[in-house]
Parts: C-alpha cells; sequence; structure tokens
C-alpha cells in the first residue's frame, strides 16, 4: 500500500503464499455470527475473509446459528461458541466481531473479552452500537491493532461531541481518544490510527451503497489481518480493494457479488511478492 503527498491511498500489493507454507501460514480469522435469522451478515463477512486471502476462517456462534450457517458455507469452518471467550485457539490470528450480532449485555461481554486478547480484531456494526451509552467502557478495552468500522451513525453514538463537519479531524480525535484505529466509512473513507497516521480511501463508487457492503469490507480487513498485516494497514488495503470491487463491477453490484468479485481484484493488483 502507498500513500500520496495528501494520503489518499494507492494500489496494495499483495505477498504471494510461501512456496512451503500451509494454510495455517496464510492465518486463521473467526468471524462472530448473529443469532438464528441474522446470520447472513457474518457470513459475507467470514466469506471475504476467506476470498481475500485468510488461510482459515471460523464463523463462531450458538449452535441454532450454525445450524443456519450450515445450509450455505462449506470451505468455512463452523464451530459452536464456548462461554468461555478466552479459549479461543491460540493459532487464531484475527478477530471480527459486530455485523447483525445484536447490541444486548452478551455483545457488549463479548467484545470486551476479546479485545483483551491482544489480538488482530475488527469491531462493527452492533458492537460499535452496543456500546452507545458506555464508550468509555469501550476505549479501556481497545489497543491500536484494533480496527473500529462505524458509518456516520455509529460514529456519532461512540462520539456524540465529536463533529463530523471536518471528517479528518474527527477521525483523527477519535482514534486518539479511542487507542484504536477508526475507520469511518462513507463515499470517501478516512482512516485514523492513535499514533497520528491518517489516510483517505478515494478509489470508491457508489455502487458500494447497498445492505451488507461494511459486512464484507469487515471481513476484507479480518481476512487480510489473519495473514499478519497491522490494523492500520490493512484497514487501509481492504478500504482499496473494496471500493476497486465497486470500480470495476459498477451497476447492480450486490454485497453478495463483491463476494465473488474478490478473487478478480486480487488477480489484477499485478505479480504478489514471495511471502
Ligand atoms: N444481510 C444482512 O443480514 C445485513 C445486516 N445488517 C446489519 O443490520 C444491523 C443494522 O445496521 P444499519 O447500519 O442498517 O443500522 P444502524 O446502524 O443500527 O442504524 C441505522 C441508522 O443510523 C443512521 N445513519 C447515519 N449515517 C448512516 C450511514 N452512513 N449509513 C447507515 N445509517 C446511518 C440513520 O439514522 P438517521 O441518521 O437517519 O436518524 C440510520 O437509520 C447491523 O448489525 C448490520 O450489520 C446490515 O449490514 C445490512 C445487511
Ligand atoms: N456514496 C457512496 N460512495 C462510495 N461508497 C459508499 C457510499 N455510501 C456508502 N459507501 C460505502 O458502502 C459501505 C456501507 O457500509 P455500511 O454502512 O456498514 O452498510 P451495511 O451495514 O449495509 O453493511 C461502506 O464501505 C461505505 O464506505
Amino acid at each position: 500500500m502507498s500513500l500520496d503527498q495528501n494520503n489518499i491511498i494507492g494500489k496494495p500489493e499483495i505477498t504471494a503464499p510461501s512456496v512451503s507454507g500451509n494454510k495455517y501460514d496464510r492465518g486463521w480469522a473467526v468471524v462472530f455470527s448473529g443469532p438464528p435469522l441474522r446470520t447472513g451478515a457474518s457470513r459475507l463477512s467470514a466469506q471475504a475473509a476467506l476470498s481475500v486471502g485468510a488461510g482459515l476462517v471460523t464463523i463462531m456462534g450458538a449452535k441454532e446459528a450454525l445450524q443456519e450457517q450450515s445450509a450455505h458455507v462449506s470451505a468455512i469452518m463452523l464451530a459452536e461458541r464456548s462461554d468461555d471467550l478466552h479459549a479461543i485457539d491460540s493459532r487464531v490470528t484475527s478477530l471480527a466481531i459486530g455485523p447483525a450480532y445484536g447490541i444486548g449485555e452478551r455483545c457488549r461481554a463479548d467484545v470486551l473479552v476479546l479485545a483483551g486478547q491482544g489480538r488482530l480484531m475488527v469491531i462493527d456494526a452492533d458492537a460499535i452500537t452496543a456500546f452507545a451509552k458506555s464508550p468509555a467502557t469501550l476505549f479501556t478495552a481497545l489497543h491500536d491493532q484494533i480496527v473500529l468500522t462505524p458509518h456516520d451513525g455509529e460514529f456519532a453514538r461512540l462520539f456524540p461531541d465529536i463533529s463530523l463537519s471536518d471528517r479528518l479531524h474527527a477521525v483523527t480525535a477519535a482514534a486518539q481518544r479511542s487507542g484504536a484505529v477508526i475507520l469511518l466509512k462513507g463515499p470517501q473513507s478516512v482512516i485514523a490510527a492513535p499514533d497520528g497516521r491518517i489516510a483517505i480511501n478515494t478509489h470508491s463508487s457508489p455502487w458500494l451503497a447497498t445492505a451488507g457492503s461494511g459486512d464484507v469490507l469487515t471481513g476484507i480487513i479480518c481476512g487480510i489481518m489473519a495473514q499478519g498485516v497491522g490494523g492500520f494497514r490493512a484497514a487501509c488495503c481492504a478500504a482499496w480493494l473494496h471500493g476497486d470491487i465497486a470500480v470495476r463491477f459498477g451497476a447492480g453490484l450486490t454485497a453478495d457479488l463483491m463476494v465473488k468479485q474478490i478473487p478478480m481484484t486480487l488477480a489484477d493488483l499485478g505479480p504478489a511478492e514471495q511471502g
């Protein structure tokens, strides 16, 4: 990934899998499922994480939700969640929680336990909204390898006093306050890290504004992170790739189709560096 003098994100480079590597060397992403009848959003994230190159992807959730998930996925693994999320396999390299997860106490408790594990992680959608009344509680658990991906409404729930009239300033302030990377979604998404780095993605298209699009973005970030890329860089690369899908596809794009386009977008990035 490169940034020009205006901090605009350029085409990312990809790293090819190591010749002698196995799937674990490509990283393992875990995506948390929503409850029955709300499983589609996490499935989009998981499918995107796998397509963008994570070696393994597991959807973790309650048994009833997994029964629904199992009717739709094959390459993605399913694992019933235990009450103790500390027990997640130590080989898991990235986590994603939030898409259609539900916004109750369970969500808050799960996010806090997962964030405390120090892994690369994406917090999106309901996992942001769940902290609307207690953002400080969330911020105490965050670190700089966690990426939060709010749209404007979600941003206002966590940072009600930060005006979005200057989006660069708003995202910088939010990253510093929260201690996490903030990717503020929009026609030109803005990404800031707590250490002051900032980037803007202009490689985009309004065809991205379709239900589930943000869930796909979450999965792309998580899948890039799974391969060992840090939070800020993973967020920047993912924003560009997500935009590239829509720039290429144009009219008729849906979130399901975005996942199917990921291999084409990756193939056109040019020769991969050997991992
Ligand atoms: N396939 C599936 O299963 C899918 C499941 N999904 C899941 O649904 C859940 C709800 O997600 P959500 O984003 O639809 O609603 P939510 O954040 O609760 O509130 C929306 C309100 O916020 C405001 N608002 C302000 N700016 C905004 C903006 N830029 N974009 C959007 N809203 C903006 C605006 O309010 P207003 O400002 O108009 O008062 C608006 O009415 C979440 O878990 C998600 O993962 C979806 O991903 C779709 C596919
Ligand atoms: N007008 C637009 N032009 C370009 N991208 C957009 C536009 N509107 C929304 N997007 C992108 O579409 C995605 C929408 O995500 P989100 O609001 O989380 O939707 P959902 O909850 O349905 O997944 C984000 O990546 C955002 O940057």
